[in-house]
């Protein structure tokens, strides 16, 4: 695989000074990863002044099987992982990580869900105990991630994010959910999840006096790490070495008041990336015009229209299907004839819906098992959240109907506001990742969320 050849600002980016703390911001397809994956080449070569060892951190397996494939040449000196892997290995080699020790998500919300059962009983009965459970399992997510440790704590702080604040005797019973869980976790031996495994690593970090392992750590999309993992890998770092935190700020769900010196990073300045070198001229327009609807306003800003070498493409289709058989067959029509000849990519909301969408096709799934990266044409099927940071020639995404997005379960569980910008940062994400041909198929109403300003799409009904 040979990378593209930095240009303007990119070539900078990889040459910061191999000391001290550098944030790089872009919106889609400007680099990032690319630039990060140089940066961390550089970082670790033997003729950079200052290298060492640099460990690329990002937040899932398909990335990292993504990144291994970009990187150049394996290093010695170069580790690409999880967050969560080098949480685990770094307890591990602390004795502080027992086999199995950590809860996986089924796990984890079948103990919240007991833990809310059992804090309801004492309670009389009250409508919050009947949000949904996703609601209670993001909520503690966030409170981990953002590294609050006590009721005290959680009371006074101000929930980013929110658009109604939750009131303070609520935040009592979710603390007292939160206790209840994490009690009942303990109990079967699952000492972390891996939302709180960061508070133990920094923690142990802050208190570990011995040389660390990495001399720098260069960090690809940072938006989507919890503060709390950001802090945990800046104090991962050799002190006389260097953080580099390459992201999407303004897609990050932790608030976007949330400050770099918050996080552990101490940053003179931003270096930013406006060019988008992957979408189509066509493309792009979708997801400029996506993300200047009410919903998402002000939360993705300067998207810029690709420069050149990006080509002008097709213009994305809309196709309205009689019903959700007619969009599996329009999909895979579609996935069959572009499959053959460049990766397309059939991405929806949720799993069970991209798997219906490519029932009976040869794909390959998009999940986190995925330990080879395949350049060559074909169908990759996977949900919206598990393409975040790949590219594909095409994308498909069906089921775009409002009865399925936003996604009925995160209406109920954070209501319609709220719900509408959580789903567009993802159909932002499944847009963004197409580099030529875009088709959105749909049966019942258009979803709200979708832009429908004339001339975005060419519009077709099946
Ligand atoms: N200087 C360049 N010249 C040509 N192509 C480039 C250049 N920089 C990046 N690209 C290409 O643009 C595409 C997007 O790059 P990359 O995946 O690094 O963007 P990103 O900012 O990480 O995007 P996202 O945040 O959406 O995942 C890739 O195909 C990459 O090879």
């Amino acid at each position: 695989m040979s990378l593209p050849t930095p240009q303007g600002k990119q070539s900078r980016v990889i040459y910061l000074p191999a000391r001290g703390h550098q944030v790089v911001l872009g919106t889609a397809g400007t680099g990032k990863t690319v630039m990060a994956i140089f940066r961390a080449a550089h970082l670790s070569n033997p003729a950079t002044p200052g290298f060492g060892r640099t460990l690329l951190a990002t937040y899932n397996r398909t990335l990292v099987t993504y990144l291994n494939y970009l990187s150049p040449a394996q290093q010695a000196n170069l580790t690409i992982e999880t967050f969560g892997r080098f949480g685990r290995g770094y307890l591990h080699s602390r004795s502080k990580m027992r086999q199995r020790g950590i809860a996986d998500a089924f796990q984890r919300r079948a103990l919240i869900q007991q833990a809310l059962t059992e804090v309801a009983s004492g309670y009389k009965p009250h409508t919050f105990f009947d949000r949904d459970i996703g609601w209670f399992e993001d909520e503690l997510a966030w409170i981990d991630g953002s590294g609050i440790l006590t009721k005290t704590d959680y009371r006074a702080v101000k929930r980013r994010g929110r658009q109604t604040a939750l009131h303070d005797s609520l935040r009592e019973v979710v603390w007292k959910v939160r206790e209840q869980y994490r009690h009942a976790r303990t109990d079967k031996g699952l000492e972390y999840d891996w939302h709180d495994l960061a508070s133990t690593v920094l923690t142990e970090l802050r208190s570990d006096s011995s040389e660390r392992r990495y001399r720098h750590v260069v960090i690809d999309e940072g938006q989507d790490l919890s503060p709390q993992e950001l802090r945990s890998l800046a104090a991962a770092a050799d002190p006389d070495g260097s953080v580099t935190f390459f992201g999407d700020y303004a897609q990050q769900i932790y608030g976007q008041d949330m400050s770099w010196r918050s996080c552990g990073l101490t940053v003179r300045a931003v270096e930013e990336f406006k060019d988008n070198y992957r979408n189509s001229t066509q493309i792009a327009r979708v997801a400029i015009a996506l993300s200047e609807m009410p919903q998402l306003r002000g939360a993705i800003t300067d998207l810029v229209e690709p420069v050149a070498p990006t080509a002008a493409g097709p213009p994305p289709t809309l196709v309205q299907c009689a019903d959700e058989e007619r969009e599996i067959a329009v999909t895979q029509v579609r996935a069959k004839v572009l499959g053959a000849v460049g990766k397309v990519a059939v991405l929806a909301r949720t799993w069970d819906d991209a798997r219906r969408a490519c029932r009976g096709l040869p794909y390959i799934s998009l999940n986190t098992e995925m330990g080879v990266w395949h350049e060559r044409p074909g169908i990759y099927c996977g949900a919206y959240h598990s393409a975040k940071g790949l590219e594909f020639d095409a994308v498909i995404l069906p089921f775009c109907g409002g009865a399925r997005m936003p996604h009925p379960e995160t209406v109920a569980a954070f209501g319609p506001d709220e719900a509408a910008t959580r789903e567009s940062k993802l159909l932002y994400v499944g847009i963004t990742r197409a580099r030529s041909d875009l088709l959105i198929t749909y049966s019942g109403e258009l979803s709200s969320l979708l832009p429908t300003t004339a001339g975005l799409f060419a519009t077709v009904r099946a």
